[in-house]
């Protein structure tokens, strides 16, 4: 059976009209690294718990290997580590008591794999959750979704609250559960953990998602900045050319974002009085803040 990690068809879950998560389609092949990025109140959160039969959707499918993820919700539990936007855990346990358990829950006999994940992140598994910082409990968290290897990894944030040197062996962890062919879904609000570890990345906003690309397809199709500055004011009219969405403009200079062939805006400058011409790359950052703000530029 070749089915996808995670397949959704006009997946929705709406708490009151406009408000939840609308009409979600997705497909994330096995062995995929998946990004899942929007700001505060996009829908992370919900499509997640949708995605885990947590929530029951109001319109649509979702399936996880396969299995309706509502009708099956069990059976989709078994292949998923799941790591919650807010650990709740039992203060009085210890670390290694929750480990314990949560091999008993899963039939699983060696927590070698658990131990070594909570060697690498640091976390001292004999003190009690409730003597823990945030950090700390989030690493417990981390520490039982990866602990049985499981097929499919649902993360949501789960960098929230640890130091730079932990959330690299996290992200380095994700990498290597890809590395033997497992599936990874990682909600995120931060672009750049994102970057360093998806191969895909889609845009949530609102309840819809917005766009989905591979992440070097989505670094390829971003627009240029454009700055010129004329001696004389242009007879051209640049708002024209199709290719510009001008920011800013001035009788003797123009601001802008420039998108596919420069060929025609050099044609266009050619007959102008051109004093300096500027035309960089926008970063990826850029394109997040313009997609979070808008839903982004079109890209042809
Ligand atoms: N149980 C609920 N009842 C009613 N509305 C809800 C419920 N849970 C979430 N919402 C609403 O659904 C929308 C999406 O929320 P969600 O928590 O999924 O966003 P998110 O992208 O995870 O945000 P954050 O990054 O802040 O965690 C928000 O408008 C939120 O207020």
């Amino acid at each position: 059976m070749n089915a996808d990690a995670i397949e959704t068809q006009a997946l929705s879950k709406h708490f009151a009209p406009g408000v939840g998560v609308s009409a979600l389609t997705l497909s994330v092949p096995p062995g995929e690294v998946f990004g899942f990025l929007g700001p505060n109140g996009a829908g992370k959160t919900t499509t997640i718990r949708t995605l885990l039969g947590f929530l029951r959707p109001t319109g649509g499918e979702g399936r996880i290997f396969g299995l309706d993820v509502w009708r099956a919700r069990e059976a989709v539990h078994a292949r998923v580590g799941y790591l919650p936007g807010e650990v709740h855990l039992n203060p009085a346990w210890t670390g290694q008591e929750l480990l314990d358990r949560g091999a008993r829950l899963r039939g699983l006999r060696d927590v070698t794999y658990g131990l070594e994940v909570a060697g690498r992140l640091d976390l001292d598994l004999t003190r009690r959750v409730g003597a823990l910082s945030k950090g700390n409990r989030q690493k417990v968290g981390v520490t039982l979704a990866l602990m049985h290897r499981p097929d499919l990894l649902i993360l949501d944030e789960p960098t929230d609250g640890l130091d730079p040197l932990v959330q690299d062996t996290v992200l380095a962890l994700l990498r290597e559960a890809r590395a033997e062919g497992r599936t990874v879904f990682l909600s995120s609000h931060v672009l750049s953990e994102v970057e360093r570890v998806a191969d895909r990345v889609g845009i949530i906003r609102a309840g819809q998602l917005v766009r989905v690309d591979r992440l070097p397809d989505l670094k390829a199709s971003l627009p240029q900045r454009l700055h010129v500055t004329f001696a004389a004011a242009p007879r051209a009219d640049l708002a024209a050319l199709p290719g510009l969405t001008v920011t800013r403009a001035g009788l003797l200079s123009v601001e802008g974002l420039w998108r596919g062939d420069p060929n025609p805006l050099l044609r266009a400058l050619a007959g102008e009085q051109v004093r300096a011409l500027s035309f960089t790359p926008s970063s990826l950052e850029d394109a997040f803040m313009d997609e979070y703000r808008t839903g982004g530029p079109h890209v042809a």
